[in-house]
This record gives C-alpha cells, sequence and structure tokens, in this order.
C-alpha cells in the first residue's frame, strides 16, 4: 500500500540515496557525518507516521527492511529510486478515517471514539491531528533543511574527498612509475649488495693481509734497525778494511814482484831438477837392465833361482851338468847373474814401474826414452809391457801414458804446453806394418825407415796420431791389438814372433820463457827369443827365427854400440829397421830381460846363432827350464 504523506517520504529517499551513494565512495569522515544524520530521519519518520512508522528514512539496508514490515516504509522507499511523486492528500489518512469505527455515543471506541454524530468532537480530533500534522511538518521542514544542509556539507566534504582521492590517485600512480623505476634498482640494489659482501669479504682479506703485513713491517722495521745497526758496525769495519786493503795492495805487489822472482826460481829449480834428475839416469846408466822373473804357472817354488834376500840385484841360477864322457859325475853349478834390478816372481806391475817411471818422467823432460822387453815365448813380456784390463795388472805401456799427461798437467802450471804424437808399428820378417791402420786391408801401404838430415827417424806412409788425453792413447792401443789380432789368425802365433813398437812424440814449449823441448818415448814388446837349433825351425819358422834372430843380433850390436859410444856396425845392412828405430830415438836404454833359463852356455849360443861374433860353442846339454831368465846386458855386451 503506498502512503499518502510523499513529500516526507520524498524528500527523504533523495537524501537517503544520494547520501546513500556517496557513502560507497566515501572513507571513515563520510561514514561520520552519516551517522549523525541518522538519528534525525527516524525521528522525523516517527512524527510523520505516528509511532508505528519504520525508520524508514534510514540508507542502510537493515532499515529498509524495517520499513517493509511496517507497510508505511513501503510508500517511504519507493521514492529512493529517485522517483519525486507530486504531494497529495494521503488517502492512508483519509480511508483510515473512513473506515475507522465510531463509537455510538459519539466517544471514540475504547472510551475515545467519538459518536458519528459527534462531528464536532470529530472535528476537533481533526484539528488536533492537523495541529499535530503541522508541528510535526515543521520539525520535520526543520529536518529536512538541517539534512539539506548536511548533504551540501557532506557534497562539499565528498569533492574534498575526491580532490584528495584524485590527488592521491596521481599520487599512487606517480608512486607506481617510481615503484617500476625502483624495481630495475632493486635489481641494481642486489647487485650492488652482492657486490658489496664480495667486497667485505676482499675487505676482510685485505684486513688480516694488512694485519699480516704491519707484522712483517714491525718485524722488518726492527730487522731494519738491526741491519742500520750492522751497517753503522760494517762501515766502520769498511773503513778499516779499506785501509788494510791498501796495505795488502801493497803486500800484493811486493808478493807479486817475490811470486815472479820464485817463478823464476821455480823455473831455474826445474830446469836443475832436469839437468840433475837425467844426471842420475846417465850415472845410473843409460842402459839398464832388470831382470823379471816370471811365476811358475803352477805357482810352484822355483828351485833353480836363488834371490839373495838382501840384494835385489843379483840371481844366482843352479845347474846340473852331466859328464859328457860318463867317467866323472855330474858337477852342480852356480851362475851369478847381476842386474840394475831383480824382480822376484811375486813382484807387481806397479813395482816394476816404479823403476821405469824415472825415465818416463826423462820423456817428458827432453829427453829420448827406449824401453823393451827381451824374453823368450812366453816369458811375460807382453804382460810386463801391456798387462791386462784390470787396474793393478796394467802394464808399462798404460801406466807410463798416464804418467806422462799426469805430469804434463803439473807443468801446465809451470807455463809449459805439450803436444803429443802416437803411433804403433809392428815388425814381422823385417817388415813394418802399421797397427794404427784404419783403411781397407787389401790397400795397406808399403813403409820404409828415413832419416832426415836433422837426424829425425820417421816412418813412410805410417799413421801419426795427435792425442791430448790417456782415454785416446788407450783406444789406440786397443785399435792396434786389433789389428795384431787380425794377422794373428792368419798366422799362427804370430805376435809371438814380431816385434811391436809402441812410439809417443812429445813436445814441449814454455811460450813465456821461449823454451822448447822435443823427445820420444819409444816401448818396444819384442819377439820371443827362441833358439834355433833347439826350436828345429824349418821353413816359414826357420825365416821367423832367421828375422828374429837377425834383428836382436843387430840389437845386441847397437846396444854395445851405444855402451861404448861409438857407432853401431850392424851386421846385415838390409835387415835392420828395428835397430835404426832404436838408434834414433833413445838416450836412455832400458831392457826388461825375461825368458827362460838356459845356462850360460845357451845364453852364448843364441847370442852366437843371432849373428855376433862366435866363440866357442859349449854343449849345453839338457835344457833347464826355469820359469824366467834374464841376462845383463852388461854380458851380453862383454860376449860381443
Ligand atoms: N809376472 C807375471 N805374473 C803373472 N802372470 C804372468 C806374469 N808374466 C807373464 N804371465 C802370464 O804368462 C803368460 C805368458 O805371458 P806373455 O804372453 O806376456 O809372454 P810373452 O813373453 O809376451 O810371450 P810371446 O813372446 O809369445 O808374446 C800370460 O798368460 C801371462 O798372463
Amino acid at each position: 500500500m503506498m502512503s499518502r504523506l510523499p513529500v516526507m517520504s520524498n524528500k527523504r529517499v533523495l537524501t537517503n540515496s544520494s547520501s546513500s551513494e556517496n557513502i560507497q565512495d566515501v572513507g571513515p569522515a563520510q561514514k561520520k557525518s552519516r551517522k549523525e544524520l541518522v538519528p534525525v530521519k527516524p525521528q522525523a519518520a516517527a512524527t510523520v507516521i505516528g509511532g508505528r512508522r519504520p525508520p524508514a528514512a534510514a540508507p542502510r539496508p537493515p532499515l529498509s527492511k524495517t520499513v517493509r514490515a511496517a507497510g508505511a516504509a513501503t510508500v517511504a522507499v519507493g521514492p529512493s529510486r529517485g522517483v519525486v511523486k507530486p504531494p497529495i492528500a494521503s488517502t492512508a489518512a483519509k480511508g483510515t478515517s473512513m473506515k475507522q469505527p465510531v463509537a455510538t455515543n459519539g466517544t471514540k471506541p475504547g472510551g475515545s471514539r467519538r459518536l458519528p454524530w459527534d462531528l464536532k468532537g470529530k472535528v476537533s480530533d481533526m484539528e488536533d491531528r492537523v495541529r499535530n500534522y503541522q508541528t510535526r511538518v515543521k520539525s520535520v521542514g526543520q529536518e529536512n533543511e538541517d539534512l539539506k544542509s548536511a548533504l551540501a556539507q557532506n557534497q562539499v566534504k565528498v569533492g574534498e574527498m575526491e580532490d584528495k582521492l584524485n590527488k592521491q590517485k596521481i599520487q599512487i600512480s606517480s608512486y607506481e612509475v617510481e615503484l617500476r623505476k625502483l624495481s630495475g634498482v632493486r635489481e641494481e640494489l642486489d647487485k650492488v649488495s652482492s657486490d658489496r659482501s664480495f667486497l667485505q669479504r676482499e675487505l676482510t682479506n685485505l684486513e688480516s693481509k694488512h694485519r699480516v703485513m704491519e707484522t712483517l713491517r714491525d718485524s722488518q722495521e726492527t730487522e731494519l734497525q738491526m741491519l742500520k745497526m750492522k751497517l753503522s758496525v760494517q762501515e766502520s769495519t769498511l773503513a778499516r778494511l779499506q785501509t788494510t786493503l791498501r796495505d795488502t795492495e801493497e803486500q800484493v805487489r811486493y808478493l807479486k814482484v817475490t811470486v815472479s822472482e820464485q817463478k823464476d826460481e821455480l823455473h831455474a829449480g826445474e830446469m836443475e831438477r832436469r839437468r840433475l834428475h837425467n844426471s842420475i839416469q846417465e850415472l845410473k846408466g843409460n842402459i839398464r837392465v832388470f831382470c823379471r822373473v816370471r811365476p811358475l804357472v803352477d805357482g810352484g817354488n822355483l828351485k833353480h833361482i836363488q834371490l839373495p834376500a838382501n840384494d835385489n840385484k843379483t840371481i844366482t841360477l843352479a845347474k846340473t851338468e852331466e859328464s859328457h864322457t860318463g867317467k866323472a859325475a855330474d858337477t852342480h853349478k852356480n851362475y851369478n847373474f847381476s842386474f840394475d834390478r831383480v824382480f822376484s816372481p811375486s813382484a807387481s806391475q806397479q813395482e816394476v814401474f816404479e823403476e821405469i817411471s824415472l825415465l818416463v818422467q826423462s820423456a817428458l823432460d827432453g829427453y829420448n826414452v827406449c824401453c823393451f822387453a827381451y824374453g823368450q815365448t812366453g816369458s811375460g813380456k807382453t804382460y810386463t809391457m801391456e798387462g791386462d784390463e784390470f787396474d793393478q795388472s796394467r802394464g808399462v805401456i798404460p801406466r807410463a801414458v798416464q804418467q806422462i799427461f799426469k805430469a804434463s798437467e803439473k807443468l801446465g802450471a809451470q807455463g809449459w804446453q805439450f803436444t803429443f804424437t802416437a803411433s804403433f808399428v809392428e815388425i814381422y820378417n823385417e817388415t813394418l806394418r802399421d797397427l794404427l791402420y784404419t783403411g781397407k786391408a787389401n790397400k795397406r801401404p808399403e813403409h820404409e825407415i828415413r832419416k832426415s838430415t836433422a837426424n829425425e827417424v820417421t816412418i813412410t806412409n805410417l799413421t801419426y796420431k795427435s792425442v791430448s788425453n790417456e782415454d785416446q792413447v788407450l783406444g789406440l792401443i786397443e785399435l792396434a791389438n786389433q789389428n795384431r789380432a787380425t794377422a794373428q789368425t792368419a798366422q799362427n802365433d804370430r805376435s809371438s814372433r814380431s816385434h811391436s813398437v809402441f812410439q809417443l812424440d812429445i813436445e814441449g814449449m814454455n811460450a813465456g820463457r821461449d823454451i822448447k823441448c822435443k823427445s820420444t818415448l819409444c816401448l818396444v814388446d819384442l819377439a820371443g827369443s827362441e833358439r834355433m837349433v833347439k826350436s828345429q825351425s824349418q821353413g816359414e819358422r826357420f825365416k821367423e827365427m832367421t828375422a828374429i834372430n837377425g834383428s836382436l843380433s843387430n840389437l845386441g850390436i847397437v846396444i854395445a854400440a851405444l855402451a861404448n859410444k861409438v857407432q853401431p856396425r850392424l851386421s846385415e845392412a838390409k835387415h835392420h829397421t828395428l835397430n835404426i828405430v832404436i838408434c834414433g830415438c833413445f838416450n836412455h836404454l832400458l831392457c826388461v830381460f825375461s825368458g827362460e833359463l838356459r845356462s850360460l852356455q845357451e845364453l852364448q849360443a843364441d847370442i852366437l846363432a843371432a849373428g855376433l861374433p862366435r866363440r866357442k860353442q859349449q854343449d849345453v846339454g839338457s835344457s833347464l827350464r826355469l820359469s824366467s831368465l834374464a841376462f845383463p846386458l852388461e854380458s851380453l855386451c862383454e860376449l860381443i
């Protein structure tokens, strides 16, 4: 049912509607103003509807609910959609008044109802009611005015709020822009913060390093202080040393003069030593003969040889000689021989070399030296001259070479410089063979011995190797042995029947003193001396024996001539190769004789067989084979 009191309802609805709309968009401030309004509206509504009116003026949904329940509120709510209805007289009021029951006594039912005929009373009631309504209209009008002013205020506030809102929106959008910018900044911030943590770690490291450096600096400062102190001490020491240095320099100058004087003295001493050394060698005998007795192969005793204990220069050979007639008993004879030195079977290679080394020194001093080993086959010539590969068993040649190079090094300190040239030749059947030849076997050149006007003996086409150390010489000896071994296979036991001559030409120069010296060290392993009669050689062996004995006899002649200081007269002018070699190269001659013991007669027979002046041969009978025999060269010379 529609209310007939539209004026109030419309106005209230409009107010509520706009308030309601505004409330949706406003904040807490706006809400507050609405609350202020709320108490006014119900009051007004209550005034209009007369106690039964619902609080339709309230804009909120709960209020509307209340209005619907009351019925009258339906009228009031309708215009809330903004429809303003024209003010018409309240039919409801009319209807109500028409339908109201009227008391028959003129009063209102229940005591207050007027009777239908009480028109006056009714009019009076109506007038009361009009007055009430007018009063209420007034108050509602007042209320409406209040609401209007409140609305105006609220609208102003709403406008302000909208302005604020817009401003805030603008600000929010600017914040959003800034935020977007800040997101880039955030990444940068992250990066910066990671950089910062990295740098912090670096900083921590650097700080610890710094602490270490500080500690180091402290210690170095301490050290520096110490060094400064030391420096000051050293400076004072330096000053003292400089003074000392000046004094020392003075002394050095003085000492240099002394040294040079002493060098002169040393040189003079060296020259004197040489002269004396070689005078001694000459006094000892330019020709020296040593006898070395080879031990028996089975290690047994040498019964027939006596070596006096306190004398190392004599040897006694015992021999039992059978009676040739058979009438007399066998005779026991002793033969005494004397040498420059006799070596017992137990003598070592070193002992033998010690005697020879004095002459090796002479070779370096500029004197020609020749050392040869003589003896029958198997008597130990090669062992004495070459020895074997073991250090203790090395023979004369390797030891002499070692001594030469060691001594030349020492003399180097005194300004001497040496050059060495080695050659190695074999003489077999009066034919020369180059043992250092390395060419093709079928192209071996022939050799001849030549003597220059300067009295120098050379061999044509021979290999002369320049050597500067011991190893090189040992290499050449090895090569020579290989060459000998090759020839050996072609002719059985050839080495026993050939002479081998190792020659080292030595040239020394002392440039500072303008002195030169030149000499030759000749080391010879002679062929085995076999007695022709005894060996009963024939054919090739006979030829070999003839050659060997021919050369040995000439050797004897040469030695004798040297001993007598005369020119040798050689037995066979054609075959004198060995002799010439020896003639040309030695000032000192050393012979190491070893061989089979034969009686003196046998020795004489050997000598006779070798072409020496004949003497009456004695029947030597059966020979005594002792391990070794040496005979003094003097005896040999006496026999010549
Ligand atoms: N003093 C010694 N001590 C030990 N062994 C020796 C000694 N002398 C020689 N010999 C040995 O005797 C053997 C014969 O010696 P070596 O070959 O030197 O004799 P050789 O006189 O040179 O003979 P050839 O005339 O046949 O050349 C070798 O085995 C050698 O080692």
